[in-house]
């Protein structure tokens, strides 16, 4: 692969639109963001909006879509399943797909679907982004790391890079990509979930109490990834308790978001890969665990209410 001239993106809310505005502006219609029917007529109708501009995106369902040489998945873990039928006419035998997804649920479904040799492995960081019904409030468009499961510099990497260079995207190849999925799981675990549950801004985790959480959950992650064979310390917990305290004091963690919007949270994938892995190693993740219940129990509390 030289280079990347076609890419499909399935998924665009606050992650996948913000990255698929700056592919258009170097792909136009070669860039084709995959939805079903119904998604697409409603986007039709009203448009993806981000900071306040109308984004001309090539909108197309499943079987319009034709082969392209990258996928990128954007949606949220629970939606992956569809998202991943929904890329099925786009993959050829040279497609390389990528998942921004948070946690390390996702590749493992791209390697059983499509196979290990066209999975590659990423997330983004550092992205300021809140989605409102497809209007995109963006203050910072995040950093993309990516590599191959062994990291080695292969050719469709080079290609991705020199895409991302020319659109204008933030990037970093890493030594080790999956450790630093690793760093990113165990800052999703500790942090959404505390700041989901005690319905805390960042400025919260400053507080004696808040830390104290932090470093029982914060320790259990650290176990299970090593056990896991990726290296996470605890000075990589002190260092992403240093970057929340430091974060914007009124700013939320997406998990606050989602329950204040009333959305089904991503918390069986952090909390609840923690203590299922944690099981498979013998490794007692009591707190992992009760914090994952409260927040299971927290959803499906509102779910009566709404019902009512
Ligand atoms: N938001 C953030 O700041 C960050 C998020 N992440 C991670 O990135 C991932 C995406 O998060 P985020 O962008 O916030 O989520 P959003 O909910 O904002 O976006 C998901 C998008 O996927 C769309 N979608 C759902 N199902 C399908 C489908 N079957 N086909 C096509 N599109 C579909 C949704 O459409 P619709 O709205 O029409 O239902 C929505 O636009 C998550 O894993 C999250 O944890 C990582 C870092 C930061
Ligand atoms: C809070 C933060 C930055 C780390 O947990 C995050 O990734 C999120 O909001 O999803």
């Amino acid at each position: 692969m030289k280079q990347i001239e076609t890419v499909a993106v399935v998924g665009l809310g606050a992650v996948g639109a913000v990255v698929a505005e700056q592919l258009l502006s170097v792909l136009g219609n070669k860039l084709y963001c995959v939805m079903d029917a119904e998604r697409k007529a409603r986007y039709q109708a009203s448009g993806i909006v981000i900071n306040g501009k109308k984004a001309d995106f090539n909108f197309v369902t499943p079987d319009e879509v034709p082969v392209v040489d990258l996928v990128i998945f954007a949606t949220k873990n629970l939606q992956f399943n569809e998202a991943l039928a929904e890329a099925k006419n786009a993959v050829g035998p040279n497609t390389a797909l990528l998942s921004l997804l948070n946690g390390v649920h996702s590749e493992t479904e791209i390697e059983r679907v499509y196979g290990a040799e066209k999975t590659l492995y990423g997330f983004i960081v550092n992205l300021q982004s809140i989605n409102k019904h497809g209007n995109i409030d963006c203050a910072g468009r995040g950093i993309i790391l990516f590599g191959e499961k062994d990291n080695h510099r292969s050719e469709r990497i080079e290609a991705i890079h020199q895409l991302f260079e020319t659109a204008h995207i933030v990037h970093k190849i890493p030594e080790n990509i999956r450790l630093e999925m690793w760093k990113k799981l165990l800052m999703n675990t500790v942090f959404n979930s505390i700041g989901a549950i005690c319905r805390s801004t960042f400025a919260g985790f400053n507080f004696p109490v808040m830390q104290s959480l932090v470093r029982k959950i914060g320790n259990e992650v650290i176990q299970v990834a090593n056990a896991e064979g990726f290296a996470l310390t605890n000075d990589d917990l002190e260092e992403n308790l240093r970057l929340t305290c430091n974060y914007t004091p009124l700013g939320k963690c997406s998990m606050l978001q989602d329950i204040e919007a009333g959305r089904k949270t991503e918390n069986a994938y952090f909390c609840g890969t923690i203590t299922k892995l944690g099981k498979a190693h013998g490794i007692p993740t009591p707190y992992c665990e009760f914090l994952g219940e409260l927040l299971e129990g927290t959803e499906l509390a509102r779910s009566i209410i709404k019902e009512c």
